[in-house]
């Protein structure tokens, strides 16, 4: 579930009268996602209701970001890219202070996240990824990747063989495997904003073309190649990374390329984008495997998801992306 703060129907109405949405008529907690508490919105102003998502911001979040976030969200509004924009209050602030949490009220968009997508949605979902970074390459505001390769090998260095092993026998494998990645991280490939963690549940659909990305909380300026590879690990694999699909890897490419070709030398480092786009799941699974009490109610990640793909990746080399 993802309502961790309870607020009673009076603190509801009262927040939503400082924005300049009509009146509250309902609130309803929304299950998906884990971070952070949301509600769906419903208000009612001069004839007409609206829909809005309020967002209470709980844990992983670094409040100092959410200048960054919430600009992101009103800057990527404007592009042809579908990405829900702030509502400001009435005072014109992003983010107002609600029993002493942050929350903002975001635009709703329609849409449902898919879980096996065919090949004509992921070449959607490339073509927006590459709209996004080319609407957000004059975005001013910078937030560096506090999540890179370098990251990845530290936090499975302090995760520990033994803990890893406790989680699954092939993972502490990963603790090597991604030093080595780190050491060969490319370094100079072109930048922008990027979302990097556009997984299924972060993008809306409407048949096959994408109503709406959400969930830019883990944006930073990074490589955009680096953000497709994210993409091609969230996308392209079925059965916990089992299963490797061809054709929804080649059609998320294509479809980013349609938009924006890739350069030969970001091409050139697909194979360790990839690796390293696993690790970072890997990475920050185990550690919440870990460090999450066995009775939390919290949904646990399985890290081994990713071991399998980065495996795939890794002895895969550069075929796949060819
Ligand atoms: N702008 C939006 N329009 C429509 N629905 C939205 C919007 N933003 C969020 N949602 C809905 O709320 C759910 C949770 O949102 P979100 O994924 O941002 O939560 P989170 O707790 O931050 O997620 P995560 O666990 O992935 O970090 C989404 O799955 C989606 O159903
Ligand atoms: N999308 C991530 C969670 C956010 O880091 C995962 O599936 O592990």
């Amino acid at each position: 579930m993802a309502v961790y703060t309870q607020l009673s129907a009076e603190a509801l109405a009262e927040l939503i009268a400082h924005y300049d949405v009509g009146e509250l008529v309902s609130a309803k907690g929304i299950a998906e996602g884990v971070s952070n508490s949301n509600w769906l919105i419903e208000t009612y102003k001069e004839g007409g209701s609206s829909r809005f998502i309020l967002t209470m911001y709980e844990r992983r979040i670094d409040l100092a970001d959410l200048p960054f976030f919430l600009g992101l969200l009103d800057h990527l509004s404007t592009s042809s890219a579908p990405v829900p924009r702030t509502i400001h209050d009435k005072e014109g602030a992003a983010w107002r202070n609600l029993d002493g949490k942050s929350v903002a009220l975001i635009e709703f968009l329609p849409g449902i996240s898919v879980d096996r997508p065919t090949p004509a949605q992921a070449r959607n979902v490339g073509a927006v990824l590459a709209q996004m970074h080319a609407a957000a390459m004059d975005f001013p505001v910078r937030r560096a990747n506090d999540l890179g390769a370098d990251v990845s090998a530290s936090v499975l260095a302090q995760c520990g063989s033994d803990a890893l092993a406790k989680i699954n026998p092939a993972l502490p494998a990963a603790i090597d495997e991604a030093q080595r990645v780190a050491e060969c991280w490319p370094h100079g490939l072109p930048r922008s904003i990027i979302h990097s963690d556009l997984f299924p549940d972060n993008v809306l659909m409407l048949g096959d073309e994408v109503s709406g990305l959400i969930d830019f909380y883990f944006a930073c300026h990074d490589a955009m190649a680096y953000d497709l590879a994210v993409t091609h690990a969230a996308w392209s694999f079925a059965d916990h990374g089992q299963d490797y699909r061809a054709d929804i890897g080649q059609a998320l490419i294509a479809g980013y390329e349609s938009v924006r070709p890739l350069q030969p030398e970001e091409h050139a480092a697909m194979p360790v984008l990839a690796q390293g786009a696993a690790m970072r799941f890997i990475s920050s699974r185990a550690q919440d495997w870990i460090e999450t009490p066995a009775d939390a109610l919290v949904l646990k990640k399985d890290p081994m998801d990713f071991m399998r793909r980065f495996e795939f990746y890794r002895d895969g080399g550069s075929g796949i992306f060819t």
